[in-house]
């Protein structure tokens, strides 16, 4: 099933009935349509696969590190449905095909997987196994550093508060070394 957004305008107009407002105010009246609109691109990544977007796969004289640092990220909290925001820093070392994909594609993976609701550490570990999975590369590596307004803006009230997580697999688990070099090329500003 995909995104369902009448269903969605139906629920968001019994929030805001629920909460005490008048869903019939003028300001409101088009919120539930215009929510149903945003979540629709919000969640779109559960109805896309890392397939759809790691496609181009071209074939370069390159068997070194190759990482994409500082890619903007914004998802959705599971717990509270508020969103969580920082940078993703996204590696990987070819195979010996030199088999590469295009650096945008990095992004768009970040995205298939930010467009859902989450928590940070699976987002993390999902990006690293479906790059494992589709460019069969010698090792990844994923860091995400993010800021969850549901730690910010209630709760516990903790802004600027940053959540670090990440994901090595292959050479970069197996070598301290490849996997020292990755994270002084992520860390350096
Ligand atoms: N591990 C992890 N926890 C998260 C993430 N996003 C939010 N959380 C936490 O999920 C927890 C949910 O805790 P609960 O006690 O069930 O909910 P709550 O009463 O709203 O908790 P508070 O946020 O402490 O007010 C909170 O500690 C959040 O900080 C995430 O990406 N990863
Ligand atoms: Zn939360």
């Amino acid at each position: 099933m995909n995104i369902d957004q009448a269903r969605i305008e139906k629920a968001v107009r019994e929030i805001l009935i629920a909460i005490g407002e008048d869903p019939d105010r003028d300001g409101l009246l088009d919120t539930p349509a215009r929510v149903a609109r945003a979540y629709a691109e919000q969640f779109s990544g559960l109805h896309q696969q890392p397939e759809d977007v790691l496609t181009k796969v071209f074939d370069v004289d390159h068997d070194e590190m190759v990482l994409v640092r500082d890619i903007e990220v914004y998802s959705t909290c599971e717990h509270h449905l508020v969103p969580f925001h920082g940078v993703a820093h996204v590696g990987y070392i070819p195979n010996d095909k030199g088999q590469v994909t295009g650096l945008s594609k990095l992004a768009r993976l970040v995205d298939v997987y930010a467009r859902r609701p989450q928590v940070q550490e699976r987002m993390t570990s999902q990006i690293a196994d479906a790059l494992m999975r589709v460019l069969e590369p010698r090792g990844v590596i994923v860091v995400i550093e993010a800021e969850h307004l549901c730690m910010t803006m209630r709760g516990v009230r903790k802004p600027g508060a940053k959540t670090l997580t990440s994901a090595v697999r292959g050479d970069f688990r197996t070598s301290d070394k490849t996997r020292a070099e990755a994270m002084s090329l992520i860390l350096c500003r």
